[in-house]
Order: C-alpha cells, then structure tokens, then sequence
C-alpha cells in the first residue's frame, strides 16, 4: 500500500511530486500517481524513473488531490475506492465542507494551498483542516509539504486570501522577470546578460529579505541613494501605479478563489 497516492500529474502535482520525490520519497511503497492522461503519464515516468505512474487508484493510506476544482468529485470517488483515511486537496476555492461530503464519511480532509516553486524545495503553503481532521491530520499534511518547503497554518476562511497571494504569486513574479529581462534589452544589454542579471536579482533580493528580516521599505531605502537612479526609477514605477496593481492582483485572484468554491 502506498503511503500517498497523487491523483492528477499536472504543473501542480508535478511540483510536489518533484519536490517529494527529491526529498527522498522515492519508494513505491512511499509514492503512487494516478493521471488520466496518457501522454502526462509518460511525462512524468520520464522525468522521474522508477515513479509508480498509473491509470486508476491503487490502495493507499492518504490521497493528495491535485486536479482542477471541476474534477474534484471524480478525484475525491477515486480517493475513497483507495480507501485514503486522510485526503490533502490543493484544488483552489474547494471547501473542506465540499469535499467531505464527496468522500467517505470521517475521513480526514485537509485543504490546502501549494504553489509551483516546491518543485525546487521552495514552496509556500498554507492549510487548514476539515471537521473530521484532528491535530495529528495537520501535522501530517505539514509534513507532506513541509517536504516541499514552507508551511503555515490558517482558518480556512483565509485560504482564499493565501491563493490570490502565494498560489498565484509565482505568476506576478515571473512577469516582473519578463518585463526585467525586456528592459535590460530595452537598454542594449544581450538577453542571456540580461536574464542573468534579472533572475539574480529577483533571488539576491528575496535572500536578503528572508534572511535579514528586515521590512522590505528598509531594504529599499539601503538601495535608493539620494538623487541617485534608483530614486528616478522608483518614482516611474509609483507614477505607473504599480502599488495598486499588485494590491488589485492579489484581490482579483482571492476573488476568482471564492467564486471557484461558490
Ligand atoms: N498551478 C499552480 O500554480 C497551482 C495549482 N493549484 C491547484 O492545483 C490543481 C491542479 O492545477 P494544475 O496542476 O495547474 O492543473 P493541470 O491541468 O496542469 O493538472 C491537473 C491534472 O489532473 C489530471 N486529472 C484530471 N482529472 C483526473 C482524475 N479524475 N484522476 C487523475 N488525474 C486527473 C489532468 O489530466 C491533469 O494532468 C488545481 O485545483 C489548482 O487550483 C494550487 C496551487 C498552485
Ligand atoms: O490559477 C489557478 O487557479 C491556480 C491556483 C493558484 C495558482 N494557480
């Protein structure tokens, strides 16, 4: 019997599938996948030898169910032929409320919240529990992710929020580094110079974030010499509005959560 089986091998099972298995969860006995698509189950046996990639549910403690919010049911009756005691769903908007009532009563549900970068070892995630699900439940779910990177614990209710925030949040991040990359262009440096500086950025500046502690207004003003370029720039930036469209980003994504569990 497989410790967790996933069910739905896409960019997000993918991600704590890859995360996972560099973790060492690596054994059959460990892992199991069930993808419906034939041509995803080649991909993920490709990219991960030795993985227990299949069609349909095998027998397993725990399910993780990364498929998207309309195929929850489906995913939550294959969850239930496994006869997973403890079910981690990661589907955006679906309430622990929907997905107990999808799957054998008293099973352990826990909601949660992951985003793609566990695939590298580091994710953010949040979760919450379901009624039937106690603290050793959480821990549990903690655990599974906290494989994948970090993990937080919050009142369902504030799941939505978490997605318009880290769920989604790679996205804005990577279209900043898009945008990066154009404008070092822009400015005549070759591309590859110009990704090569512009994700090292983005990673020297999330570093110092992380591990000084210091606010983020704190760390800017270190970098925003007095009448110098970085001023010049920063004031382009709020001209643009900038501020406002990530506040509008991330309450545009909360949004579209709760519409999805509606
Ligand atoms: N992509 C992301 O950054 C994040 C996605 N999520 C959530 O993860 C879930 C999956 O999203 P993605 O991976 O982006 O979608 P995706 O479409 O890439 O992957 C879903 C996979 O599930 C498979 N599938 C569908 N029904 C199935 C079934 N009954 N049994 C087995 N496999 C089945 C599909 O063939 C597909 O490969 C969604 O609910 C989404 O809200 C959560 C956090 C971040
Ligand atoms: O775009 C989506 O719906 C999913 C949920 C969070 C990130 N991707």
């Amino acid at each position: 019997m497989a410790r967790l089986l996933v069910i739905g091998g896409g960019r997000m099972g993918e991600a704590l599938i890859g995360g996972l298995v560099a973790a060492g969860w690596a054994a059959a006995e460990e892992l199991a996948v069930v993808e419906v698509d034939p041509s995803r189950r080649d991909e993920l046996s490709a990219a991960h030898p030795g993985l227990v990639v299949g069609d349909q549910e095998v027998p397993a403690d725990a399910a993780l169910v990364a498929v998207k919010p309309g195929d929850v049911a489906a995913a939550a009756a294959l969850a239930g032929r496994a006869g997973a005691g403890r079910v981690l769903s990661v589907a955006a908007g679906v309430t622990t409320a929907t997905l107990e009532a999808a799957l054998p009563p008293g099973t352990a549900v826990v909601r949660a919240m992951p985003n793609t970068p566990a695939l590298v070892g580091v994710g953010a995630s949040a979760i919450a529990a379901g009624t039937a699900a106690g603290p050793d439940d959480l821990d549990w779910a903690a655990a599974v992710l906290g494989a994948v990177g970090q993990v937080v614990r919050v009142p369902e209710a504030q799941l939505d929020a978490v997605t318009g925030l880290s769920g989604s949040g790679p996205a804005y991040v990577f279209l900043l580094a898009e945008a990066l990359i154009d404008a070092g262009v822009l400015n005549g440096l070759p591309r590859p110079a110009s990704r090569a500086l512009a994700v090292q950025t983005l990673r020297g500046a999330a570093a110092l974030l992380a591990e000084t502690g210091e606010e983020p207004a704190t760390l800017r003003a270190q970098v925003t010499s007095p009448g110098g370029t970085t001023a010049a720039g920063l004031r382009a930036l709020e001209a643009a509005g900038v501020r406002a469209a990530v506040l509008d980003a991330v309450s545009a994504a909360a949004e579209r959560s709760r519409q999805l569990g509606g």
